[in-house]
């Protein structure tokens, strides 16, 4: 198989194969499920590498710009860089159907057609060969868990999920997820995963094999990990429970305690902090919410319950160590197998910055992201659920409590904290995201703001 790398790194907008795709991909990029910047229009395409996978594949890290618009959530404002996987081809080919991106009309690959690979299952393939071996193609690496054989010849699918990213099944044995939205560094996802393996928590898929590039820096782009067959996410039990009416609180509990076995490994597996000062936190979450409330002007007349509710925090005590946690943990991120939580993934909130989703924070965090995920769900039918809600919180904290040696419920003031400062993300990736929902989070935001104040 030939690797060869075709373009040099840099702004190749005007020359090279980015005068070729630049005006595809302004069109294409936005209509993705991923695309972080579909609220601000894309300023500017800069081709940041190219690497041809093998032939007919382009592996592509493009920098979306737009301009000097500020952006929520702490993202750089400047824009976001994305790895895309092309396939480019002589004759257009009828069965592409919804992978065609387009036919480039100038630069060097006119007159060719373009797609998306990942919807190609022959490219699909050939890129699970590529994770089956090992070594390099230009700038990237691929590299893997020499104890996992992965067999030839898997047949792929792309899952049609709401992502972040994208994932591809293979013969549902394995499934790689793709990063979309690349940042320098590491990805959790794939150092989190790989800790909690070596430490033997049996929550989580271990990652078999993983790519990376050096160029233009240092990225996770791709993890393969074992498929949970006949697995079952928690969102979709969750409402499936609320639709017959039943109770969800044994799996609550189960789940809380899950949560905290995860705690208790990545406690074991990198150094805590003793919490941050609770001052602190507070100025960072009114800072979050100010910034929030510039963006979606709903927020605007609770900001100043909220900012009390945040203030309140001075006064709690100061609750358990500062850890690596999850990040973004909600019931779409939990997988039933048998009668086993699983949780995945460790990405933590896709908008914040690497360096900060890599850092420590309260496990509160995470606790308040799963209970807030209750309320959601049982925000789905009408009537609204709330008494459901509070059982399922109830048993959530207590299966957590049961395990990691102290209790959520006892750290009131600081979880109603977290669970704001949960709500405002929320409110901000759902007006971004899906604009129907924001009423779900508008409604958290109601009630903690006139309790807070
Ligand atoms: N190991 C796995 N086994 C079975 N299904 C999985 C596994 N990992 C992910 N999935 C499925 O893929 C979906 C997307 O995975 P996720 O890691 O949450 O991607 P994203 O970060 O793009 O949201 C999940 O909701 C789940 O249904
Ligand atoms: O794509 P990710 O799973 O990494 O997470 C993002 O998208 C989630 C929605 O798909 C979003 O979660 C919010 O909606 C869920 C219901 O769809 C609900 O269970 C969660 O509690 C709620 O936060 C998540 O916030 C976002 O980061």
């Amino acid at each position: 198989m030939q690797k060869t790398a075709i373009a040099r790194p840099g702004r190749t907008t005007d020359a090279g194969p980015m005068a070729s795709l630049s005006g595809l991909l302004r069109e294409w990029l936005p209509r993705q499920r991923w695309f972080a910047g579909k609220d601000r229009p894309v300023t500017d395409l800069a081709l940041l590498s190219m690497t041809e996978l093998f032939p007919g594949c382009l592996h592509l890290l493009v920098h979306a710009g737009h301009s000097a618009v500020p952006s929520p959530g702490g993202a750089p404002p400047a824009g976001d860089c994305y790895q895309l996987l092309l396939g480019v081809r002589q004759h257009p080919s009828p069965r592409l159907g919804r992978a065609l991106i387009g036919r480039a009309e100038e630069g060097p690959l006119a007159g060719m057609t373009v797609f998306d690979a990942l919807q190609d299952p022959r490219s699909a393939q050939l890129l699970l060969e590529r994770l089956r071996h090992p070594g390099a193609a230009g700038p990237l690496r691929f590299e893997g868990d020499p104890a996992v054989p992965v067999p030839a010849g898997l047949v792929p699918r792309l899952l049609d999920a709401e992502q972040s990213n994208s994932s591809l099944v293979y013969g549902d044995a394995f499934i790689l997820k793709l990063f979309r939205r690349i940042q320098p560094g590491v990805n959790p996802d794939l150092e989190l995963s790989g800790a909690l393996a070596g430490q033997g928590c049996r929550r989580v898929p271990a990652p078999v094999a993983w790519f990376r590039t050096t160029s233009p820096w240092e990225a996770t782009l791709g993890v393969l990990q074992p498929f949970l067959r006949n697995a079952s996410d928690g969102w979709t039990l969750a409402l499936s429970a609320l639709a017959s009416g039943d109770e969800f609180t044994a799996e609550a509990r189960q789940l809380g305690r899950a949560t905290a076995e995860v705690h208790l490994a990545l406690a074991s597996a990198f150094p805590s902090r003793a919490h941050g000062e609770n001052s602190r936190m507070a100025a960072a979450m009114t800072e979050r919410l100010e910034l929030a409330a510039h963006f979606v002007p709903a927020l605007q007349p609770h900001v100043p319950g909220l900012r009390t509710a945040f203030g309140a925090l001075a006064g709690c005590d100061p609750g358990p160590p500062d850890q690596r946690i999850h990040g973004d943990l909600h019931l779409g991120q939990v997988l039933r197998a048998g009668r086993e939580w699983f949780v995945i993934d460790f990405e933590g909130e896709p908008s914040r910055p690497l360096a900060e989703r890599r850092g420590v924070h309260s496990p509160v965090r995470d606790i308040a992201g799963m209970l807030r995920s209750f309320d959601y769900a049982a925000r789905q039918r009408r009537p609204w659920r709330p008494e459901w809600a509070r059982r399922c919180r109830e048993a959530y904290c207590a299966g957590y409590a049961s395990l990691a040696g102290w209790d959520p419920r006892k750290k009131h003031g600081l979880l109603r904290a977290y669970e704001t400062d949960r709500a405002v993300y929320e409110v901000l990736y759902e007006a971004r995201h899906r604009p129907d929902w924001l009423p779900v989070p508008m409604a958290a935001i109601e009630r903690l703001a006139v309790r807070g104040a």
